[in-house]
């Protein structure tokens, strides 16, 4: 992972996750700091649920952390200390981990609309991209896009009696885990709420809908990232509300296709914003003006774009925003990436390097002829 920081705002390229549960190692791990701070009086965590290890470790561990984290929440605190903690976990330990909370949500929560977790297009999608899908030609799939700017597509996907179910089961879950005492793991390590759907048991059914319905568009949007091998899915929901995350900091997806669809509620600004394409190499670098775009959410309506497009969101003046996200992948693609140093198919900057190359290659020939 190689955080940057560029114009003030954090990069961070994102690497695939060693373990389906922390499917993110976003954000960069605080450093903690040799000598403690002997001034910080630090947090109590004893009456925290839940923690993986004696609280006192984590007021001790806080001691640690940099003066600029100091002052942050207890949750806050918490979580950052836990990534600490997650770097020296084994993987085999995490991964069991992640199983047993799998299976305690198999066996003991209850599902509130069971119609969520069989794929059923006439019940989830609107008519425009059930027809696009069943026409399956490109004339037809673009027809119902719009593209905002190079790799950015939105279009009108989910009904609104689906996107209130969605997010009616993602707050009885969040209720049972509450109450049963059950950590909710997050999707990612730079979301502090929200849930993994995969987790929850709608893995068949994200894969049905990304197999059945996402790849078609994927193949003829995303040729050269992958979009026609996609093989595996990271399907989640993603949560902002006054009181929670405002807004997510400028980074890529673990992913080859994302597609990110609003479910609601009521929420002003939270605009996503994108600064186009860019291989690991060049992910900290400059934007060019036509690859700047924002992008307002709209209930039901869905993102495509690629997950290496640089993106982030911006923070909600009020209200209650939800969005579900599936980052679709490529073992193909991932396989073949490590073999090749030139991305210029997708990447803007390799692109650019690429033409100046050209150019010069030319000059350099047309004066060798002169
Ligand atoms: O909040 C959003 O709409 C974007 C979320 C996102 O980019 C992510 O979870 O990877
Ligand atoms: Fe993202």
């Amino acid at each position: 992972m190689k955080p940057g920081s560029k114009n003030g705002q954090q990069v961070t390229a994102r690497r695939p996750s060693r373990e389906e549960e922390l499917a993110r190692e976003a954000v960069p791990v605080p450093r903690l700091q040799k000598t403690p701070h002997a001034g910080h009086k630090p947090e109590s965590y004893e009456d925290m649920e839940d923690l993986e290890y004696p609280a006192l470790l984590y007021s001790v561990m806080e001691q640690h952390l940099p003066s600029n984290c100091l002052g942050a929440s207890r949750e806050k605190k918490l979580a950052m200390l836990e990534r600490v903690l997650a770097k020296y976990r084994p993987n085999g330990e995490r991964a069991k981990k992640h199983q047993e909370y799998r299976e305690r949500i198999r066996t003991n929560y209850q599902p509130l609309h069971e119609d969520l977790y069989s794929f059923a297009p006439e019940r989830f999608f609107v008519g425009s991209f059930l027809d696009a899908i069943k026409d399956g030609s490109e004339a037809a799939l673009r027809h119902i896009l719009i593209a905002h700017s190079p790799g950015v597509f939105t279009f009108n996907m989910l009904k609104p009696a689906f996107c209130s179910m969605m997010l009616e089961e993602v707050e009885h879950f969040e209720k049972w885990a509450q109450d049963a005492k059950v950590k909710v793991m997050r999707p990612n390590t730079m979301n502090n709420y929200g849930a993994v759907l995969d987790d929850i048991g709608m893995e068949d059914m994200l894969n049905e809908l990304m197999t059945r319905y996402l790849n078609p568009m994927a193949a003829v949007l995303f040729p050269n990232v992958g979009g026609s091998s996609l093989d595996s899915h990271h399907g989640f929901v993603v949560e902002y509300a006054m009181d929670r995350d405002l807004d997510l900091g400028f980074h890529v997806d673990d992913s080859e296709v994302t597609l990110n669809v609003c479910l609601g509620k009521q929420f002003d600004s939270g605009e996503l914003f994108f600064r186009g394409v860019r291989c690991d190499k060049h992910v900290n670098g400059e934007s060019r003006p036509e690859e700047v775009l924002e992008y307002s959410h709209v209930p039901g309506h869905a993102i495509l774009h690629a997950g290496r497009h640089r993106h982030g969101a911006k923070a909600i003046t009020s209200g209650q925003r939800t969005n579900m996200i599936l980052w679709c992948r490529s073992s193909e693609f991932r396989e073949l990436k490590k073999y090749q140093r030139d991305f210029s198919s997708w990447c803007g900057e390799c692109l650019l390097r690429k033409k100046e190359r050209n150019r010069c290659l030319s000059s350099a020939k047309r004066q060798l002829a002169s």
